[in-house]
């Protein structure tokens, strides 16, 4: 990879200050499932882990909290009993991933809604999106135009009906400027669209990427870049280049759990360009 070939996201890449602390690195929030549905969120954990954000918190529902402990050491958890515990968690949280295995119910609608209160940026993705399948609408007005919605095909389908018969392009920018939020509309060439036009979309992906998990691993990258304050369009560019990045770079036999690992080889390279 050589600089000239480096994508022009690459200015705004946060890295850390001389003075910098973890707190000041960027704090990160990912919503786990119940106790049978956590792998998601560990992945979604390590992805914004690995991609810098300085602290990491799985928020779970009670009962998951004895599963995920043991498998994690980084990465802090907090379990949450109420949506007014979730509130508390969540409000020092500069972003929050919602949605990897959270379960398509209304707890999960709670859960969102009680979010968006904060101030934290929002990455909704899989069953935060499935969620409000048959109301997209309740969905769309809890978000800011900084919150990152990340549907694959059969989602976006879900959220925005019809849409994709214009072209991918074109349904992706409707829908963020539906949604009023950015839209990553994940595929062999991935869209990624802002609610104020801006549109890019993604020429490096790969199939080894078509892999269980991959998707719950980006949206923690997403995570990771906002609480890192980068703007929400360039953090959703910069995490699906890097993801598909660390994909190619690992190749045959890849799954979701490689792809944390390979990130530190890709940041290095677009940190030694940074200079
Ligand atoms: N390690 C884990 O714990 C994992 C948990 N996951 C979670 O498992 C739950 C169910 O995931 P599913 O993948 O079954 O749910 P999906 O909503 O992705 O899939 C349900 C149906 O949607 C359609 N669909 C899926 N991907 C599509 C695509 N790219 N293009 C077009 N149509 C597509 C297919 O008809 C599929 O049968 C979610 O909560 C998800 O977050 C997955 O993220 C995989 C990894
Ligand atoms: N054929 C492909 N070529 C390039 N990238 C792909 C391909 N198939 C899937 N991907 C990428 O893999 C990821 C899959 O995400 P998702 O469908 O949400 O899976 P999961 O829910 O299992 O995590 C997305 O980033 C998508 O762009």
């Amino acid at each position: 990879m050589t600089v000239d070939a480096l994508p022009d996201w690459r200015a705004a890449l946060p890295w850390p200050a001389p003075d910098a602390h973890k707190h000041a690195r960027g704090r990160l929030g990912v919503v786990s499932g119940r106790a049978t549905q956590t792998g998601a969120a560990r992945l979604a954990a390590r992805g914004g882990l690995r991609i810098g954000a300085g602290l990491v918190r799985i928020l779970c529902p009670p009962d998951a909290a004895a599963v995920i402990a043991p498998t994690i050491e980084a990465i802090m958890l907090t379990p949450f009993g109420s949506i007014e515990a979730l509130f508390e968690a969540a409000e020092s949280l500069d972003a929050v991933v919602i949605g990897p295995a959270a379960g398509v119910n209304e707890p999960t609608q709670g859960n969102l809604r009680v979010l968006a209160e904060t101030g934290a940026v929002l990455v909704v993705d899989a069953d935060g999106l499935t969620a409000f399948e048959h109301r997209p609408a309740e969905l769309f007005e809890l978000l800011d135009r900084d919150d990152v919605l990340t549907p694959h095909t059969g989602e976006f389908e879900r959220l925005f009906p019809g849409l994709l018969e214009a072209g991918r392009e074109a349904a992706a920018r409707e829908a963020a400027a539906r949604a009023g939020a950015v839209v990553v509309l994940k595929g062999p060439e991935t869209v990624i669209a802002a609610p104020d036009g801006r549109l890019a979309v993604n020429d490096n992906g790969t199939p080894w990427l078509a892999t269980a998990g991959t998707g719950d691993v980006l949206a923690g990258m997403i995570g990771g870049l906002a609480a890192q304050r980068m703007d929400s369009f360039e953090a959703a560019r910069a995490a699906v280049w890097m993801h598909a990045e660390a994909a190619r770079a690992f190749g045959p036999g890849l799954i979701a759990e490689d792809l944390p690992g390979r990130l530190p080889a890709v940041l290095a390279s677009l940190y030694a360009a940074h200079g």
